[in-house]
This record gives structure tokens, C-alpha cells and sequence, in this order.
């Protein structure tokens, strides 16, 4: 029987549309209320302007309805799954599958508790007039809103993008005649997927496969590389291949579907060498660019191509003096912390004249923003965390100066306990002549269940410009995973069996852990 607890209330994330015939006008108008637009209005509504922000859908953007939440709630689900399915040794038993109802309205749920800061109440209460419609520039400083059925007129003196990016279809025969799935479509879908075909091993395709064949769907993916998450360290790569194929995903690498077809009961994948397979459903996630086409920046003379809009390093447009970008829609990476940091620089930039303490704020926000800097997380499970350079990249680019310490997590006291594995990874620039002297930290990797929280403290001492030693000779709470990250940076400076091993940096991509 369905519990009342598993339908949550219907929330509002969005206000009616109901402008009047006037032109409407506001100092500052920020277009989308994604993760970045919502920093930048709220922001800029600090400094007592009038603060217009303009969603032709629902606040909160991507990351709330069909992105982090809905695929972060559902990675959680399948892991508790996970465990129940797992714990034989135990003496606990479990059968059957989850009830797919009862898995959408946790999604539900998942998705309401964020209505006290993304609701458009909330906005508004911190002085944000939000309006809701799709709007374009049709003149300079002038946008124009369909709402209701009529046509309205916006005029700013400042304005920030952030309408975040689109799915980009692959070129496969046959996709528009099948009914596809989207991250837009697949948190709705009425029924769990028998078996769920995946096009794309990026971070989407890796979790999504992951969560649903924990949730009991058969999932195969296929994907066009040679290993899953090209960006990341290629050991990171196999140790997710091995985790997906361990739970049961079929994985198809350096796969190319040419053709898709209609079936009585689903869909058949016609893969390049003659292969064919069948399943329920099929989820595109082959992924994303910036929405900058219908928004009439032609018209305001702001430059983008297919990489986005073009701003410079405090996200103002290089060519609209007016315009500033925040978010997805400037391009690569595309994060929600990535969002809500360039929206912070563009929501800054609205703040008037910059004094010293506001400069300085840009000046380490703008720091912060620069797209080596920001650190990334797939979370399955194990998750796979990365930030700055690869082992790879850092040969190739500083050569014989570099060196890898590799921390197996099979020696941490916490992940004996724990019965866990996985490892943590620095790449480092040496120091002159074996001291400590202009050691510099390029890059880290983790492959852990607690990958995502390690990479803040593995990216600290480089991201805040303190020396490695320091974090070093930094006790740890034990046992603790984070003690890991204080024994690799020790491996920098020692050599013993309880420390990271420490060796040259090889160019040859294969990675070592
Ligand atoms: C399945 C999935 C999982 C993800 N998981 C993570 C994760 O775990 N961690 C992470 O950091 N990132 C994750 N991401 C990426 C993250 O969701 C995005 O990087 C982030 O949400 C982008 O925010 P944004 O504000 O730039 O864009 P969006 O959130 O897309 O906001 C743009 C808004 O603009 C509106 N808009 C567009 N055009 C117009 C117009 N003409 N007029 C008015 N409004 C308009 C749109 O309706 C939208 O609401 C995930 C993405 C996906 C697809
Ligand atoms: N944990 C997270 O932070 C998280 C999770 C999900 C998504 N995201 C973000 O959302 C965006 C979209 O994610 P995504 O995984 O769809 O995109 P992606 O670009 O990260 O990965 C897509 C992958 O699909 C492969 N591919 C492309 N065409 C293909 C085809 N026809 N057949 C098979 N494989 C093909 C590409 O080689 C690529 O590696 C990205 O910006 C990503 O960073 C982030």
C-alpha cells in the first residue's frame, strides 16, 4: 500500500505571469535561475539595486529538477539497495526490487527540501523581482519576454547570462524516429526501465548506469572512448569500469551506435561491426554545450560560438559592455559549483565601482573560477575525484620535474575497518635539489567511497597557496579517511612504509595505482 509519506506536496517554482502593459525596468536583469543566475541576482541584489531575474521554467535551474539532486537522491537509493543486496555475510537477506513510485517520490521529496532557498518566495524575499517567461534581446539594453501569451519589453542597464547549456544530440541514424531519453525525461519516467541502453561513459553516463542497475534494470553502456571519464586518471578509469561491471553493467568501450530502431517493445541499437542490442530505453548522455543560440546576443554585438558566450576573467562579455556571463553558458567545465562561482564573479561585477576589499574579493573569486581550479566528483561508487592536472599532463608539460605519490587506501586504518579500497594520488612539481624548497602541487586524484570529500583538503594547500608541508605535519583525526591525504603529502618529503610511494612522473598515460 502507498504511504501518504511517499507523495510529498505539490511546491510552486515559479510566479504567475502577470506584468501589465508597461515597460518594466531594473538595474540589473539576470537571464535564468539556474545554479549561476541565482548567485548572481542574489547578489547583486545586495547592493539595494533593482534586481530583475527572468526563468522561462522553474528556479533552481538544472542542478534541482533534472541534474544533481534527482541523480545525487538516486545514486543514494541505489547504494542503500547496494547494501541491503550485499550484506549476506551478515546473516540479512534481501529480495525482491525497489517500488519505483516510491523511488520518484523520494526524488520528489529530494527536490522540495530546496524550496525554502530556491522558491521564488525565497528570492523574492531577498529582493529579487522574479519574472517568468523566455526572453531575447531585441535592441541594446532591451530584452523582450513572451508571458501570457503577450509580448513585453525588459530594459536594464546591466545583464547576466546564465541560461546553462543544451543536450547535444549525437549523429546517429534513426534517433528522432525513438522515443530517447534526456536527463530532462529520465527522473520522470512513469516506469523503471526494464533494461536502460546508455549512450555517453562521462560522469552522467557512469552514475546513471550505476544507480539503475543497483535499482534492479539490466543497463548496458556504450561508449565512444577508450575508457570511461576521458578527463580523469586513467587508474581512476579502470577502477570504475571494474566497479560498473561488477554490479552487472554491460560496458561497450570504443563503441559506436550508427543506428537506432523502433521495436514493438523498445529499441534496437545497431552498433558499428554488426552488432545489435535490444533494450526498453535509451538515455543520451553524450553530452552538453552552452545555450547561447535564440537569445539575440547578435543583436547586442556580444561574441560566442559554440564554446559559449566570450567573456573574460571576470566573466564580463569581451564585447557587451553591459553584458556579463555566469555558468554553463560560458563554457566548460560545466559544474554547479563551477556555476555558482562564476555567478558569484558576475554577481560581484554588478556591485558598482569596485573599492579595495571588493577588488580583492574579485581578484580570488575570479582565481578561483579559472577552470583548472575547479575540482570535480563522479559519485558512484566508488567516487572519482580530480582536481588540476593528470600525471599525463604534468609530464608533458613540466617533463622530468615531476613526481607522483601514490597513497593505497588498503593501508589506512579507517578503510581496513571499513573493509574498503581505492587510493589517493598528487602530482607534484619536485623541489630544488630534494628540499622542500619549490615543491608545488599540480594536481590530485581519489578513488574512494569518500573520494568527493578528499579532494578539498588533497586541493588545499595549492588552491590557498600554503606550502604542502604544512598540511604535511597537520594531525589528522583518527581513524579518519581523511588521514590519507596528511600520509600522501608526507610521502612528498619521506620515504617509509607508512607513507605514499613516492616515484618520477612517467608521460606514457598509463597511470600507476
Ligand atoms: C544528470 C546530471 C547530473 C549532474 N550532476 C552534477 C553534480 O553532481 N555536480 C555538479 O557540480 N554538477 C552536476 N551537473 C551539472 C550541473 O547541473 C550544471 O553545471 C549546473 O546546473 C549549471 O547551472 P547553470 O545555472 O549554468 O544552468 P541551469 O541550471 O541550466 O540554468 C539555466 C536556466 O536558464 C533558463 N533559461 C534558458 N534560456 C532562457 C531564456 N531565453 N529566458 C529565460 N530563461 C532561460 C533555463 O530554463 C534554466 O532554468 C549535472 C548535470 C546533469 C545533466
Ligand atoms: N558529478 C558531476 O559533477 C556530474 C554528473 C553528471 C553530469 N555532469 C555534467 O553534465 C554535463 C553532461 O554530462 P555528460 O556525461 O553527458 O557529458 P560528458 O561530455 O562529460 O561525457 C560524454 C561522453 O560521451 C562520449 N560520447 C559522445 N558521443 C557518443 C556517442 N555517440 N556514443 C557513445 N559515447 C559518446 C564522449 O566521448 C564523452 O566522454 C557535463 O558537463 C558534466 O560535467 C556532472
Amino acid at each position: 500500500m502507498k504511504r501518504e509519506a511517499d507523495t510529498p506536496p505539490a511546491a510552486q517554482w515559479n510566479v504567475p505571469c502577470v506584468l501589465g502593459d508597461q515597460t518594466l525596468r531594473a538595474d540589473v536583469i539576470v537571464i535564468g535561475g539556474g545554479s549561476a543566475g541565482l548567485t548572481a541576482a542574489q547578489l547583486a541584489a545586495t547592493a539595494r539595486k533593482r534586481v530583475m531575474l527572468v526563468e522561462r521554467d522553474r528556479l533552481g535551474g538544472e542542478c534541482l529538477f533534472t541534474g544533481c539532486v534527482p541523480s545525487k537522491t538516486l545514486l543514494a537509493l541505489a547504494r542503500r539497495v547496494h547494501a541491503a543486496k550485499t550484506s549476506e555475510s551478515l546473516g540479512l537477506a534481501s529480495l525482491g526490487a525497489p517500488c519505483w513510485s516510491s523511488v520518484r517520490a523520494a526524488l520528489d521529496r529530494a527536490r522540495l527540501a530546496f524550496q525554502e532557498f530556491d522558491s521564488p518566495r525565497a528570492v523574492q524575499h531577498s529582493g529579487v523581482r522574479v519574472v517568468n517567461g523566455e526572453v531575447r534581446f531585441v535592441a541594446p539594453r532591451t530584452l523582450e519576454v513572451q508571458c501570457g501569451g503577450h509580448t513585453h519589453r525588459l530594459v536594464g542597464r546591466e545583464f547576466v547570462l546564465a541560461t546553462g547549456s543544451e543536450v547535444v544530440l549525437p549523429p546517429v541514424e534513426g534517433l528522432t524516429e525513438v522515443p530517447y531519453l534526456t536527463h530532462e525525461s529520465l527522473f520522470e519516467l512513469p516506469v523503471q526501465p526494464g533494461h536502460l541502453l546508455i549512450l555517453g561513459g562521462g560522469a552522467q553516463g557512469c552514475e546513471m548506469a550505476q544507480a539503475f542497475v543497483r535499482l534492479g534494470s539490466d543497463v548496458t553502456l556504450v561508449h565512444s572512448g577508450e575508457r570511461l571519464l576521458p578527463q580523469s586518471d586513467p587508474a581512476a578509469s579502470r577502477a570504475l569500469l571494474r566497479a560498473l561491471e561488477a554490479d552487472g553493467v554491460r560496458v561497450h568501450l570504443k563503441g559506436h551506435v550508427e543506428r537506432l530502431e523502433r521495436m514493438p517493445d523498445g529499441i534496437c541499437a545497431h552498433l558499428r561491426g554488426g552488432a545489435a542490442l535490444e533494450a526498453s530505453h535509451v538515455l543520451l548522455a553524450t553530452g552538453k554545450r552552452p545555450r547561447v543560440r535564440g537569445l539575440g546576443l547578435e543583436v547586442i554585438g556580444a561574441k560566442f560560438d559554440e564554446g559559449g558566450l566570450k567573456v573574460n576573467t571576470r566573466m564580463r562579455s569581451v564585447s557587451c559592455a553591459y553584458l556579463s556571463g555566469a555558468g554553463d553558458v560560458v563554457g566548460s567545465p560545466m559544474f554547479t559549483h563551477g556555476a555558482t562561482g562564476r555567478g558569484t564573479l558576475a554577481g560581484l561585477g554588478t556591485l558598482g565601482v569596485p573599492g579595495r576589499l571588493l577588488a580583492r574579493l574579485r581578484a580570488r573569486a575570479s582565481r578561483a573560477s579559472r577552470a583548472e581550479d575547479i575540482p570535480w566528483v563522479v559519485f558512484t561508487d566508488p567516487e572519482i575525484a580530480h582536481w588540476g592536472m593528470t600525471e599525463h599532463e604534468a609530464v608533458r608539460r613540466f617533463g622530468r620535474r615531476v613526481t607522483v605519490v601514490e597513497y593505497d587506501l588498503r593501508r589506512l586504518d579507517r578503510a581496513i575497518t571499513e573493509g574498503e579500497g581505492g587510493f589517493v594520488k598528487l602530482v607534484a612539481l619536485k623541489g630544488w635539489l630534494g628540499t622542500p624548497l619549490g615543491l608545488r602541487i599540480l594536481g590530485a586524484q581519489a578513488v574512494s567511497s569518500r573520494a568527493g570529500e578528499l579532494i578539498q583538503l588533497l586541493s588545499l594547500p595549492a588552491r590557498l597557496g600554503v606550502h604542502p608541508l604544512r598540511l604535511a605535519l597537520l594531525s589528522a583525526p583518527y581513524p579518519t579517511f581523511g588521514d590519507a591525504v596528511r600520509q600522501t603529502y608526507l610521502g612528498l618529503f619521506l620515504r617509509g612504509h607508512a607513507f605514499g610511494r613516492r616515484r618520477d612522473g612517467r608521460g606514457d598515460g598509463r597511470g600507476e595505482a
